[in-house]
């Protein structure tokens, strides 16, 4: 079992309630996200939404992004603050980028706005354009790209703007096996990255959100309820299925599949 210990609270998500037109959507959603610390190693949290079509992901991805105001409760992020548009690093499904600036344009936008970065933009576009190998496609226009080229330029665009949080809707889906294992490695990559950074993921596909998260959130309605909420949360680290490669052949593994399958 590899030693780590969950620090500080980094997203607390404090009775969440959505309602459309007095219908519920969302309903009580509570969960934490802490800073896990393992001795001598960058970590960051990789943390999977998972839930069936129609239950309510996109809702809670957006209040989560701070694009939709709740009807009760709050996000809070850094101890005090309830989240706000533009607090997290959003990569949407269809790889927002602006169409009419060329990727090197967009990249440089996106770190100008973080001021760590402040005289060093350059260097850090051509840094993260390496490691995600798509150095050769700056100079070129979104609709140039292929959809994995896309999808890094996309995620690099919201790593330059320097948030401790990103938010990935859906990022698995519709990619071949290839590119989906690339996409993997990439979340990763960027999740040890900075010891503080998270990883939100939403999305539907369990295999893939087990095999790289260190928590899964399951996102259904109970019995008779109209609304959603969280119904379980599992800790794959207690598990000792987090931060393995290859875990998808253990029983474990298997067995939490299942698990997660009859939650839904
Ligand atoms: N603007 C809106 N007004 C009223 N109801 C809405 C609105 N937007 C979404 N809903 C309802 O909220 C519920 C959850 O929708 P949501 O898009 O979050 O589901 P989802 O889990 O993301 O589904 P999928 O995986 O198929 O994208 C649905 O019943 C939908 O009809």
């Amino acid at each position: 079992m590899t030693t780590y210990s969950k620090q500080e609270t980094l997203l607390q998500v404090n009775n969440l309630c959505l309602a459309y037109n007095h219908r519920p959507i969302l309903q009580n959603i509570n969960f934490t996200i802490h800073n896990i610390v393992r001795p001598n190693m960058h970590q960051g949290q990789v943390v999977s939404l998972l839930g069936r079509s129609g239950v309510g992901k996109t809702q809670l991805f957006r209040l989560l992004a701070g694009l939709q105001t709740p009807t009760a409760g709050s996000i809070i992020i850094n101890n005090n603050k309830q989240v706000q548009a533009g607090d997290m690093g959003v990569v949407f499904q269809h790889y927002y980028l602006f169409e009419w600036k060329t990727i090197y344009q967009s990249l440089l936008m996106a770190a100008k706005k973080n001021p760590s970065l402040a005289g060093n933009e350059k260097e850090a576009i051509h840094k993260w354009a390496s490691e995600f190998d798509i150095t050769e496609v700056l100079a070129q226009y979104p609709q140039q790209l292929s959809g994995g080229q896309r999808q890094r330029a996309s995620i690099i665009q919201q790593l330059l703007k320097g948030s401790p949080f990103l938010l990935f809707d859906e990022p698995f889906s519709g990619l071949d096996v290839c590119v989906l294992d690339k996409v993997t490695e990439m979340l990763l990559q960027v999740s040890v990255s900075d010891e503080l950074k998270t990883l939100i993921i939403v999305s539907h596909d369990i295999e893939t959100s087990v095999a790289i998260s260190d928590t899964i959130f399951i996102l259904s309605k109970p019995p008779g309820e109209q609304a959603a909420t969280i119904t379980k949360e599992i800790d794959l680290i207690e598990r000792d299925l987090a931060w393995h490669k290859n875990v998808h052949h253990q029983q474990g593994f298997i067995d939490t599949l299942e698990e997660i399958k009859a939650s839904l």
